[in-house]
């Protein structure tokens, strides 16, 4: 029998082609740019480069051609290879007069000697636990590390699942991560991007709709937040920048809402007042603290016209939080929602302007699971705790990451001194700040982690251990001018 194609057939058969075509020219980018950055890191010595079965491991055979093109003493490790462009890349290298032996513990032990390492063997569609010989290959790979071997990764070190923010098991650790057209979760969040060292994003040419279709989240340039930021007029006065309140405290706990009061100061607000019912310290004269005997009655007692143009709540204020917090709700002014207000029972009672920034501790508590389904997977968190809660979420972390309905955004820098108590209450005074001179809950969001983040950056260059949340507030006018392109400058003034 014959095989015939019909019209439609033929143009499948042409788009198939193509696509076939597209994966070898984004095989040959991926190969080219991991040579050009072994070139750029380690311009001399030999390099030996380990190929897995799949398509890491061909574009550990592109990148291996390229550098012996280009003079580098360059050998491969492969294993065995069903994936037809690996394999295909495979008979190019050794036409250009490649060596490749087979892949083993004991040979890559042998080998490792006086080189640069290329780890081609799992990449994102590697699935856990490691099975094969594998593991003890990643063994060796460590070992030859620890004698001073450097490690360069394709696309993620081997033994890191892409899409998850901790290591499932053992994997590499690369001194460089050459990573191709867009960044993964593993080489964002906490120890999974421990593990990459420095990450090098290559682009690859194949067409716009390559990715449009896939993304989910984005990283945000400082760039891309600076004109985001509020610009005080030369005629102002503190009336219109911004009246900011903070609720919060409690026996104990009555430090939390003075960071935040700190924090909204110093992210610009023209008036911040903190309204609590215990007695709160004057760490900041510019604060105007009030203490009230019954302060729900005080909250379902102030008019329209004497509330607030922005609020936070929640930080270090106790049992009462959840019931405030529905008070201050039926405002509808723009609020952030912490610490204690971050209850369950107040899903279905935000509205658009609302930012709830929970930790993954408080994340956890939101959705009913354990932490560490959390931190495994932050921007999947994110999403469901928008979902569940509506208007706005950062979910905070290193990086942190905020999503409103269709849009997830992960913020850059940070330091992982500001793991310490009280940097998450300046962040909502930041936030609200941010709010309160008229900045939506999505940009505000986005504009207020990253603020944090590199006045976290520039306190830790004094204080990088034993940082304290004061210090990052004191950063936020540099951090300020920072993200505005190192300009004091403002426009019209
Ligand atoms: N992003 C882009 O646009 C581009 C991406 N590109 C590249 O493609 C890569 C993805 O390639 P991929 O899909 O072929 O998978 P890959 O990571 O090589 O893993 C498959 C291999 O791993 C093995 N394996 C799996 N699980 C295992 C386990 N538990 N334990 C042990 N082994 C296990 C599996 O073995 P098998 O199951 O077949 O026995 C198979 O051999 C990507 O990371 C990037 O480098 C560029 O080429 C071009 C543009
Ligand atoms: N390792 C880290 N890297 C970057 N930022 C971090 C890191 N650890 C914590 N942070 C930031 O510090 C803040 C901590 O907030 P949180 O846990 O709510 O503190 P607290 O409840 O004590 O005020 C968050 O904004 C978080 O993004």
């Amino acid at each position: 029998m014959t095989p015939i194609l019909t019209p439609d057939g033929v143009r499948q058969l042409d788009a198939r082609l193509e696509r076939a075509r597209l994966l070898d020219l984004a095989m040959e980018d991926a190969g080219r740019a991991v040579a050009a950055e072994v070139q750029r890191h380690w311009p001399q010595g030999q390099v030996l480069l380990l190929a897995g079965g799949g398509a890491n491991g061909g574009d550990a055979f592109v990148a291996a051609r390229h550098l012996l093109t280009q003079g580098r003493a360059a050998r491969v490790l492969a294993r065995p290879s069903t994936h037809p462009l690996t394999r295909l890349n495979r008979r190019r290298w050794q036409a250009v007069g490649g060596d490749t032996r087979p892949l083993s513990a004991a040979a890559l032990s042998r080998a490792a000697r006086d080189t640069v390492l290329v780890d081609g063997l799992l990449g994102t569609g590697f699935r856990p636990p490691v099975r094969d010989t594998l593991a003890a290959v990643l063994e060796a790979v460590s070992a030859a590390r620890a004698r001073g071997v450097p490690v360069l990764a394709i696309d993620l070190p081997s033994g890191l699942d892409a899409t998850r923010a901790d290591p499932p098991g053992p994997s590499v650790q690369a001194d460089v991560t050459v990573t191709f057209a867009a960044l993964k979760p593993a080489l964002l969040f906490w120890e999974a991007a421990a593990r990459c060292g420095q990450v090098v994003l290559a682009p690859l040419t194949v067409p716009p709709d390559w990715l449009s279709d896939l993304e989910v989240a984005a990283q945000p340039d400082d760039a891309d937040l600076a004109p985001l930021l509020p610009v005080r007029s030369a005629g102002a006065h503190k009336g219109v920048a911004g009246r900011v309140w903070i609720v919060g405290g409690h026996a104990g706990t009555v430090g939390a809402p003075a960071l935040a009061g700190l924090g909204a100061l110093r992210a610009g607000a023209g008036l911040v007042t903190l309204h609590a019912a215990v007695d709160l310290p004057l760490v900041t004269p510019e604060l105007m603290i009030h203490r009230h005997a019954d302060l729900p009655a005080f909250l379902a007692g102030t008019a329209p016209d004497r509330r607030p143009d922005a609020l936070a709540l929640g930080m270090g204020l106790g049992p009462d939080a959840a019931s405030l917090a529905r008070e201050v709700l039926r405002w509808q002014v723009p609020t952030v929602l912490d610490a204690d207000a971050l209850q369950p029972e107040l899903s279905g009672h935000g509205h658009a302007a609302c930012l709830w920034t929970p930790h993954p501790g408080e994340a956890a508590r939101l959705l009913g699971l354990p932490t560490p389904d959390i931190t495994r997977d932050p921007i999947g968190a994110a999403r469901a705790l928008q979902e569940r809660l509506g208007g706005v979420v950062i979910l905070k972390g290193g990086p942190s990451v905020v999503a409103r309905a269709g849009e997830l955004s992960v913020s850059r820098g940070g330091h992982p001194g500001m793991a310490s108590a009280g940097m998450g209450d300046t962040l909502s005074g930041v936030l609200a700040a941010l709010l309160g001179q008229g900045l939506s809950t999505w940009d505000a969001a986005r504009v207020g982690v990253r603020l944090h983040a590199r006045a976290g950056e520039r306190a830790a260059e004094q204080f990088a251990y034993g940082l304290g949340a004061t210090d990052v507030a004191g950063e936020l006018g540099r951090a300020w001018m920072d993200l505005r392109g190192g300009s004091a400058h403002l426009p019209g003034v």
